[in-house]
């Protein structure tokens, strides 16, 4: 399988606190990776050094073999969407212009990309390739009506715009950070099939959840983090049934503190 992202040796401390401590990845296209651990345990730190959030302070990047660096806006053009633990909306805007907020964010990177595209017309946000962006990821998601005013909306339907806006990039690798939590049956049973769906066009998805149970169910590999370090890297059930699993909720735990 196509290797799309790598991490080598990835660490960051804030202040005295070891956030991350030497973690490197794999993700594969079509690969859906969870990524599991209690509070504290380093997973938004991880995303947040994925796609630039959070500058890291040692390790390496690569998406499809060349190297990935600078901010957010530069990483979106590269192939990368993201959702947040607590969704980073424009809530004065419509659930559609949140949309098509992501489905402009791979070209307002850079100066270069922001030109070309008001040269070529393609921010009118009635353009056709837009509208069928629009329309795709709303109806994957049952959006629902498209003109209510994100900030009207329950923090479960903000969740399903976030996750539709990083569809709507159409990115190589999608990150979602927690996007179940606050969601209802409905919303968790759309985001799922979503999942399924662009995890079957080739996308590698990395995703972080405190529901373990959904985690298993739609992930190919999990791995487990414990103070900002990878206890276990494999497969879902055996990682279930593992010592460290049973360790990192059940055992002693552990201080992500600088020595
Ligand atoms: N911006 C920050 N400033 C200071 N400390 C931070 C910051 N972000 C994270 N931390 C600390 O780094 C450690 C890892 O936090 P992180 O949010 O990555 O964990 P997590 O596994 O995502 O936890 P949760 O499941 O609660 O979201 C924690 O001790 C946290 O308090």
């Amino acid at each position: 399988m196509t290797v799309l992202l790598e991490g080598e040796g990835l660490g960051k401390s804030y202040g005295g606190v070891r956030a991350l401590d030497g973690v490197s990845l794999r993700l594969s296209a079509g690969e859906v990776l969870g990524l599991i651990g209690p509070n504290g345990a380093g997973k938004t730190t991880l995303v947040d050094l994925l796609d630039g959030a959070q500058p890291a302070d040692r390790g390496s990047l690569s998406i499809r073999g060349r190297k990935l660096t600078g901010p957010p806006s530069r990483r979106a053009r590269a192939g990368l969407a993201r959702t947040f633990q607590h969704p980073h909306l424009a809530l004065d805007l419509t659930v559609r212009e949140n949309v098509l907020l992501g489905a402009a964010a791979p070209k307002l990177a850079g100066i270069g990309g922001l030109v070309a595209g008001l040269v070529a017309g393609a921010f009118r946000p009635s353009g056709a390739r837009f509208d069928a962006t629009l329309h795709r990821v709303a109806d994957a998601l049952e959006l629902g009506d498209l003109r209510r005013r994100c900030g009207d909306l329950t923090l479960g339907e903000q969740r399903l715009v976030e996750v539709a806006r990083a569809l709507a990039q159409e990115p190589s690798v999608l990150l979602l950070d927690e996007p179940f939590a606050g969601a209802d049956s409905g919303g968790i049973a759309a985001i799922s099939a979503a999942i399924r769906a662009v995890r079957a066009q080739g996308c590698g998805i990395i995703l972080v959840d405190h529901n373990v149970d959904i985690v298993a169910s739609l992930v190919d590999r999990i791995m487990l983090l414990r103070s900002g370090t990878v206890v276990f890297d494999g497969d879902p059930a055996e990682c279930l049934a593992s010592p460290e699993m049973q360790d990192v909720y059940f055992g002693t735990g552990g201080e992500n503190v600088v020595a």
